[in-house]
């Protein structure tokens, strides 16, 4: 298990992370959402030991990670970092980039090693070409399977698939997700892209201003966000009075989140006008207004500016999202 207890860092004298406790089980996926800036890049570098923390411990199991004031040339060996920069080299072939980091001893097993992650990252193709001139999403790829060569305990990952496209990242996510678990290797992710998330990672981590503000399974997380600043990582949220929806709240002052799939078109409910559809391949985001509020929902077909229509909430909502303003 990874341990963070009562871990500060600060920097220039303002606190990059507050009094973080985490627990994170050996084998998970971990994902750490935020906005920008809130933290998330210096929380891995900590992990890794790149920084040392101005106050509290981090243990992997019985040992405990430290930063440069303890090693020479900082970060833990047991654990992989691969950054925004990924660092590659560029007048080598790709294979080679991979093998650098394997035994010359074993050069069968070091090949065999090689092949395997070129095919998870699917740059087999590439294998004989120089770095240099691959494209952007190419070397991401490289580097994901040079971080992965000497096999880590914990690969720490920070926005690893911004520069891939996503006519390769769905599939690129499905193989490394399931390597990295049938390696039992735990990994931890960065990312603003909570599509990286969703399917993908156990728990999830949220960060504001250097504080964790939640921490739970990435399912209950999305399920019961409680606050307006947590739903929206997921994507577009409504925050509306409940009593709109339920008669039985007195309380106008009580919100509820709404995510736009949880709103439906139907013979009863708030009477909204249409602003404007957005078509979104698999159905419309049609922006709405109600009272002086703006109301995002889905619909499968769009809708005219300025037609009314009767919205109320679809049968799926589990539960109400009862948004809490004083976390
Ligand atoms: N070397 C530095 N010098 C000064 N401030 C820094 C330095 N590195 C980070 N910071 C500040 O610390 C805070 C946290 O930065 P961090 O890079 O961890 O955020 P992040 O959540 O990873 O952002 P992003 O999502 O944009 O990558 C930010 O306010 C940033 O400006």
């Amino acid at each position: 298990m990874l341990t963070l207890s009562n871990v500060s860092y600060a920097i220039s004298d303002r606190f990059a992370l507050q009094d973080l406790n985490l627990e994170i089980d050996q084998g998970a996926h971990v994902a750490i959402i935020g906005e920008s800036g809130c933290g998330k890049t210096t929380l891995l570098k900590l992990i890794y030991g790149l920084y040392d923390t101005d106050t509290g411990t981090i243990f992997w199991g019985n040992s405990q990670i430290t930063g440069p004031k303890d090693h020479l040339i900082p970060g833990m060996p047991f654990i992989k970092y691969l950054s925004q920069d990924f660092d590659l080299m560029p007048f080598i072939s790709v294979e080679e980039n991979i093998k650098k980091f394997l035994s010359r001893l074993y050069p069968k097993e070091s090949e065999q090693r090689t092949q395997e992650l070129l095919e998870v990252v699917e740059m087999t193709a590439f294998a004989k070409a120089h770095v240099k001139t691959l494209s952007g999403g190419q070397k991401q790829r490289v580097a994901l399977a040079q971080s992965l060569a000497n096999e880590p305990e914990i690969l720490l990952l920070d926005e690893p698939f911004s520069h891939i496209d996503n006519f390769r990242k769905n599939r690129l996510r499905r193989k490394l997700f399931s390597y990295l678990k049938k390696q039992a290797i735990t990994c931890i992710v960065a990312t603003h892209d909570t599509t990286d998330i969703l399917s993908y990672m156990d728990q999830t981590i949220v960060i504001k201003e250097g504080k964790v503000i939640a921490n739970d399974t990435t399912k209950n997380l999305y399920k019961n966000p409680k606050t307006h600043y947590i739903a929206s990582l997921f994507g577009e949220v409504n925050e509306l009075p409940a009593h709109w929806f339920d008669i039985n709240i007195i309380d106008i002052e009580i919100t509820q989140l709404v995510y736009p799939h949880q709103l439906a078109v139907a013979d009863s409910g708030i009477t909204v006008t249409v602003i404007q559809s957005y078509f979104k391949g698999s159905h419309y985001l049609i922006e709405s207004v109600y009272k002086d509020v703006t109301i995002f929902f889905n619909a499968a077909t769009s809708y005219a500016p300025s037609e009314s229509l009767q919205l109320s909430l679809s049968h799926y909502l589990d539960e109400p999202i009862i948004s809490d303003r004083h976390l």
